[in-house]
């Protein structure tokens, strides 16, 4: 791989990216690029970007190499550097470019939204995946594959990766043969421009509550939504919930870069696509489509579908997933067998015992997909007990504390709080702001703070109809505790484990 630096700055010009540039040769060529100083920078463009970044991380990229530095300030005269008015955009634009623009190859398809990204996301693989075996790439937040290989597949640090990982990746994909993508864009991606220069060829638009606003985020909820609908306003179809929040403005957004043919509604009514749910056991759900205009009928999706996934928001996740697959030609065998046997992992997994009731592991880490979690399970299987462990991560989204709480009033009949990601608070506090805001006339409470005697508890004291739900780490490996990642077996693991011992 390699950029000519005058084309990365003609480039920039063309942008309104460039501020000056001082470079000794025009010809020049870079084969290395970077923004982290600790790696290999052997003729190569470095990046001087973050809000932590400091000058002595350029002084340690020249010492391995760098030909030519690109910032928003001059660090070091005697060195070629690009100066830009926006380095995150410079680091996208720049990046696509250093690796052949992989995007012009592949059909992307990317999905928004507070909650359902990486169900939706991994739903959407498995359908794909069946219709053109070893062409999908995924970058969802649990893993990135990037081909069909083991060593292909690996674990992600960020929902939406940083640009220059992003196009690293892209890249590597297309190398591997793939020609569809599918990912997930969180809102920081558009904040911190890390999809800058993007056009989707779908994109979806999946749901809108409070969430991520605070320091490191979002100021306001205003923001968060500005952020998120950018996804629609940089796709070519839309693919929107018409029942999410904001949906009017939502919908608008849509409209300023696409067509009325280019964007599809679905939602349980007044959409282009409907969705009925049929029936539920404790391991699948069952549910209808059904077009109701000539552009969704085009779509040739009217029908039952089977999703080996509880809970009534994955079938507006599964909607979502169908119709995207449909626009991308997926045939109708391949949609139905691909969504009968896609896996999320940490999403609504669950495991079923001899004697003690029904588990469920679910990521539901907030107030509203708790609620929409146990507001479901209590629905659906309202002779049972809903039994949950949970906790509540430290030195971040503070307010989860009550959320969880007013969740689990709301639909709960018993509750162990326990650690979860404490970082540098103490858990018992954690579990005690838990625990003060909990009516404790609906829902016995207990706090165990080890994280698996509190799941050997609720399990052994669980037996018949009950279902137990493990919440909020998903398939989470760590417990990140005074900032140290301590490895963690995952709920799922534990949970297995002790049925082992206890059911043999
Ligand atoms: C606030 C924010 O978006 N921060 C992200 C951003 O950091 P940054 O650009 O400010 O960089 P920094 O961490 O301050 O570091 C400064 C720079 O110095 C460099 N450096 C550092 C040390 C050194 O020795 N040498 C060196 O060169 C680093 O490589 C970096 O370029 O870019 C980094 C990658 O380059 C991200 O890891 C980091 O994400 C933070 C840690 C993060 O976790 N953000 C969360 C909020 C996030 O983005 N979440 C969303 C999901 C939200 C959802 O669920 O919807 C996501 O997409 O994952
Ligand atoms: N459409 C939805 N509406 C409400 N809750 C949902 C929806 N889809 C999933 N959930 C709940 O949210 C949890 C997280 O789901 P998922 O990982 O798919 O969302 P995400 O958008 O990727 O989340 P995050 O941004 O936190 O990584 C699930 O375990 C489930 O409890």
């Amino acid at each position: 791989m390699s950029l000519r630096v005058d084309k990365a700055i003609s480039l920039l010009k063309e942008h309104d990216l460039l501020v000056s540039s001082q470079i000794s040769d025009d010809k020049e060529v870079v084969t290395n690029i970077s923004y982290n100083s600790k790696e290999d920078q052997t003729d190569g463009i470095f990046f001087c970007k973050g809000n932590n970044f400091k000058a002595e991380y350029l002084q340690q990229a020249l010492t391995k190499g760098v030909k030519v530095y690109v910032a928003e300030k001059e660090y070091d005269k005697e060195v070629d550097h690009i100066i830009v008015n926006n380095i995150q955009k410079a680091l996208a634009l720049l990046s696509a470019a250093y690796f052949g623009n992989p995007e012009n190859d592949l059909f992307i398809i990317a999905f928004t939204g507070t909650k359902g990204k990486t169900t939706t996301s991994y739903f959407t693989y498995y359908m794909l995946k069946r219709a053109f075996p070893d062409q999908v790439a995924l970058f969802s937040t649990v893993d990135r594959i990037v081909g069909p290989k083991p060593e292909d597949k690996f674990k992600s640090d960020l929902t939406t990766p940083e640009s220059l990982d992003l196009f690293r990746d892209m890249h590597r994909a297309v190398q591997n043969g793939a020609k569809y993508l599918v990912m997930e864009v969180s809102s920081q991606a558009y904040k911190k421009d890390r999809v800058y220069g993007l056009t989707f060829d779908i994109g979806g638009f999946l749901n809108i509550t409070p969430d991520h606003i605070g320091e490191n985020e979002h100021p306001t909820f205003a923001d968060y939504l500005y952020c998120k609908k950018q996804l629609l306003i940089n796709s070519k179809v839309n693919i929107i919930n018409r029942q999410t929040n904001e949906f009017e403005i939502v919908h608008a957004a849509a409209k300023e870069t696409s067509s009325d043919y280019q964007i599809y509604l679905f939602g349980r009514k007044d959409a282009d696509v409907n969705i009925t749910s049929k029936e539920t056991t404790l391991s699948d759900s069952i549910f209808e489509l059904n077009a109701t205009d000539k552009k969704a009928e085009e779509l040739d999706l009217n029908g039952e579908y089977k999703l080996g996934l509880v809970g009534d928001f994955n079938e507006l996740n599964a909607a979502a997933a169908i119709i995207a697959a449909r626009i991308a030609k997926v045939d109708h065998k391949d949609i139905v067998e691909g969504l009968r046997s896609a896996r999320v992992p940490g999403r609504m997994e669950h495991i079923n015992t001899k004697n003690h009731g029904t588990i469920f592991v679910d990521y539901a880490h907030n107030y509203a997909s708790m609620k929409a979690l146990l507001g479901f399970l209590r629905e659906e299987y309202p002779k049972s007990k809903i039994k949950v462990v949970v906790g509540s991560p430290g030195n971040k989204g503070v307010s989860r504390r009550e959320g969880f709480a007013k969740a689990l009033t709301e639909s709960a009949d018993a509750a162990i709080l326990t650690t979860d990601d404490p970082a540098f608070e103490d858990p018992a506090d954690i579990c005690r702001q838990i625990d003060e805001k909990i009516d404790h006339s609906k829902v016995d409470v207990k706090t165990i703070i080890d994280r698996p005697s509190a799941i050997r508890e609720m399990i052994e004291t669980s037996s018949g109809d009950d279902i137990v739900v493990l919440a909020a780490k998903g398939d989470d490996p760590y417990q990140k505790i005074k900032g140290v990642d301590v490895p963690y077996p995952t709920d799922t693991v534990i949970a297995k484990g002790i049925l082992k011992d206890i059911e043999g």
